[in-house]
């Protein structure tokens, strides 16, 4: 019998709320493809998962940290077994990393597990167009990054003026054409890319000059500080959870999102929210101080995630668990209005 060839492994890098759930969603509602996602993110509870499982063949977690960073990665190894099994028939394996991953040290932990089952295909780096040059791209020189990337997605171009989005999406072309000839960078919106540019980029067989991923992490740990033992350095980022059963208040979950925590520049969760009507649940999300709620099922369970490299994680932790307490839950009504009112103005 034919053994069948590897399946494809594609890595989704971005910065913390760049849009890579977004656009993996996106993608994955596109009919035709079979896809299964490896979802890796901070926090005790992976939120993440719970947004691209129903729209996606398999799905699997890796919650607790950076996946280039974990010590024990017999977990990624068993999502890969699992996912590359011959009867599942995927034709891509999409592994979605938490938003300060290295995808230098992805793409070579990917590349250290290729076997006759997987393959690093291709390495796909989200960008959030209004925020890229004060977070990623920082530096005099092009972040080593882009060395690595197929497709880079210039996201939220909706967030400049019309006028500047073309030429932020040259700009990145051109910081990334300074140590990538190859990579495709295009525009987007809400992740809006076509589908079949992602799988493109994951299609040729790579020629093996084309990543050279162990001199790249030399490089790295040449210009900084490697951390781990791996050779890689990037900035770390801290994290704090919090769950409760039961619906919160309305005022209370509101004043965490408005006003977060210092150093919180990722929030995101859901939660449900006790109303004269019943419960409404909602989901949350924060980024660099904009906030977009959607309106949801009410979850069984309440959840939220702060994620910032400057991150107080006890004061984090309490001002999450304050927020999330069922005990004092009333139903405002002004309160239920500000939360309708944040979800008109998300466009949900
Ligand atoms: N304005 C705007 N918002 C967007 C766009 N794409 C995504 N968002 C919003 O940005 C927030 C973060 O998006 P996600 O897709 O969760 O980002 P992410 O990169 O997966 O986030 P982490 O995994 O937490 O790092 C959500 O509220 C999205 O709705 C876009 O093109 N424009």
């Amino acid at each position: 019998m034919a053994v069948p060839a590897p399946v494809p492994v594609i890595v989704l890098a971005g910065y913390l709320g760049a849009g890579k759930t977004t656009l993996l969603n996106r993608v994955l509602r596109e009919p035709g493809a079979r896809v299964g996602v490896i979802v890796n993110d901070f926090g005790d509870i992976n939120i993440d998962v719970g947004l691209v499982t129903g729209q996606v063949d398999q799905a699997a977690s890796i919650a607790g940290g950076c996946l280039c960073c974990i010590e024990d990665v017999s977990e990624l190894d068993d999502a890969l077994e699992q996912l590359s099994a011959p009867r599942l028939a995927l034709d891509a394996i999409v592994v979605e990393a938490s938003g300060l991953a290295d995808p230098v040290a992805l793409a070579q932990l990917i590349r250290d597990r290729e076997s006759e089952r997987t393959r690093l295909a291709a390495v796909v780096d989200v960008v959030d167009a209004a925020d890229h040059f004060g977070t990623v791209d920082d530096g005099d020189l092009p972040p080593l990054r882009y060395q690595v990337a197929s497709l880079v997605v210039v996201n939220k171009l909706d967030r400049l003026p019309e006028a500047e989005r073309e030429p932020m999406v040259e700009r990145i072309r051109a910081r990334v054409r300074e140590r990538n000839a190859r990579a495709e960078v295009v525009g987007a919106v809400g992740g809006r890319i076509d589908a079949a540019l992602l799988f493109d980029v994951a299609r040729p067989e790579e020629d093996p000059d084309q990543l050279p991923l162990r001199e790249l992490l030399i490089e790295a740990a040449a210009s900084g500080n490697p951390l781990h033992g791996t050779g890689h350095d990037h900035v770390h980022a801290h994290s704090a959870t919090a769950t409760s059963e039961g619906p919160v208040d309305a005022a209370r979950v509101l004043a965490a999102l408005e006003r977060p925590v210092p150093g919180a520049y990722r929030l995101k969760g859901h939660f449900a929210v006790r109303t004269a009507a019943g419960r409404r649940g909602f989901t949350a999300n924060a980024v660099g101080g904009y906030l977009h709620l959607a309106e949801r099922k009410p979850p069984r369970q309440n959840a939220l995630v702060a994620i910032g490299v400057d991150l107080d994680e006890g004061a984090a932790r309490s001002a999450l668990e304050a927020a999330l307490d069922p005990a004092e839950s009333e139903p405002h009504g002004p309160s239920l209005m500000r939360l309708e009112r944040h979800v008109r103005l998300s466009g949900g």
